[in-house]
């Protein structure tokens, strides 16, 4: 056996962070019906292909007039016009206002030529082809005058947002019932380790069903990627390799969890010995998950987190998360954490930073959090409750309660 398992060379997070983004391709671009859109990325620029709004617009239901014809209307005197046409939304005025008449027109209609100015309905009065208005009326009242909202080519949208509510109204006002995003990375999920059963199985002495493979689906999926559950795999260098080979070409990366420490039947360790990839690191300064190993194989990353299910969810956050929100040009791959306060003494120092489960919440604008639970790496029942990570610098002694730390949350 060779000295591999023991002679790892530290690196910071950090760096490892950045090792894993150089190898980061943006996704191509794929044209999705709008109403499909939302959750995904944009892969476009979007700029105002026309004013908004694109003519004189009223703001109520009423009578467009000239400013100029009230001004000795007042609420006990009343001055009276012609009424031309009713314009109702979506039609356009046949005639010009000209002075002393009056349009009846409803909300968001165009306002005729001639008029600068719409009297709200609750104000007039009216009889026949008459109405009589009791309101001085300035220039512009109750008219949106055209681009008041946006300009011609006003930028909008830059390339990497998500597709929520306000950008589906821009995206659908501007004629997009197609548009590009980035396509979903395709992320192959493989779980090592004899020891484990699929989820339908009977339980087993010794033996413990597999749930990272499912806990990683779902967070690749929460990240906007598609996850590819494969089977289990077993302890066997060959059969580990041939299998990540075998599905390499048709996903964009690959993450496994387990047989990344230093036991005889670390998997992946073994894999690394053997391959023809590049492994960019196998020791990262961190609690948990310090054997997490990251290597390129083929161009395409192979994520190798450790199978303690608490490790390999601090692993995902800190390493593929970034590399999928690169792949999908978010302007910050890295999310940064916020600052809040920590409501427990958290005593286990250690010589690595340590990201804990945490739960945070939110009061008087203050955020505090608290260990979400039982943090050891093996711990994999307090998952459920973490929304958020919290940042334990390295050093002896841990976190007291009162302390300000570093937050990073968890969904985007
Ligand atoms: N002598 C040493 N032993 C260990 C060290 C060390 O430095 N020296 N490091 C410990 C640390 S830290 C961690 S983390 C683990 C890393 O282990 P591996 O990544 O090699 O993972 P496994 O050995 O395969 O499994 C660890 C643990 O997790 C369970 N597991 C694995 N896969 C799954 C799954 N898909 N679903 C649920 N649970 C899973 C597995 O049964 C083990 O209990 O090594 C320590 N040891
Ligand atoms: O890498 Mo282990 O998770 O630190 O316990
Ligand atoms: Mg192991």
């Amino acid at each position: 056996m060779s000295g591999f398992r023991f002679q790892r060379k530290l690196v910071q997070v950090e760096e490892a962070q950045q090792a894993v983004l150089r190898y980061a391709r943006l996704q191509a671009a794929e044209r999705v019906p709008l109403a499909e859109s939302f959750g995904r990325r944009l892969a476009e620029p979007v700029a105002a292909s026309h004013p908004v709004p694109h003519f004189r617009r009223s703001g109520v239901d009423g009578y467009a007039v000239y400013a100029a014809d009230s001004v000795d209307a007042s609420p006990d005197r009343s001055v009276s016009l012609q009424v031309t046409e009713m314009i109702p939304a979506g039609s356009m005025p046949s005639q010009r206002v000209e002075r002393g008449q009056a349009a009846r027109i409803m909300t968001g209609a165009a306002v005729p030529d001639g008029a600068d100015a719409v009297i709200m309905l609750e104000m007039t009065e009216s009889s026949d082809d008459e109405v009589r208005i009791r309101k001085r009326m300035s220039a512009g009242e109750n008219i949106t005058p055209i681009g008041q909202e946006v300009l011609e080519g006003e930028p909008l949208l830059q390339p990497g947002r998500t597709l929520g509510a306000g950008e589906a109204a821009v995206l659908a006002t501007f004629g997009y019932e197609h548009v590009n995003v980035y396509r979903k990375p395709r992320v192959a999920i493989f779980s090592t380790g004899s020891e484990l059963l699929e989820v339908g199985s009977q339980l087993q002495p010794s033996k413990i069903r597999n749930s990272n493979s499912y806990m990683i689906a779902s967070l690749v999926h929460n990240a906007g990627a598609v996850p590819l559950i494969m089977p289990i795999l077993p302890d066997e260098p060959e059969q580990v390799e041939q299998a990540l080979l075998d599905v390499l070409e048709e996903v964009d990366c690959i993450v496994t969890t387990g047989g990344v420490s230093v036991g005889d039947k670390d998997v992946l360790v073994d894999l690394f010995e053997r391959w023809d990839g590049l492994l960019l690191f196998n020791k990262v300064a961190m609690r948990p998950g310090s054997p997490t190993s990251v290597g390129v194989w083929r161009d395409k990353l192979i994520f190798a987190l450790s199978g303690n299910p608490g490790a390999s969810f601090v692993g995902f956050q800190l390493f593929v998360r970034p590399f999928l929100r690169s792949a999908m040009g978010h302007p910050r791959a890295i999310a940064s954490p916020i600052s809040g306060f920590i409501g427990t003494d958290y005593s286990k120092g250690s010589a690595y930073p340590r990201y804990v489960r945490g739960v945070m919440k939110f009061d008087n604008g203050q955020v505090n959090v608290k260990p979400a639970g039982e943090d050891k790496s093996s711990i994999m029942v307090s998952i459920k409750d973490a929304d958020c990570l919290i940042y334990i610098p390295a050093g002896g002694r841990g976190a007291a309660a009162g302390d300000q730390v570093r937050i990073f949350p968890i969904n985007d």
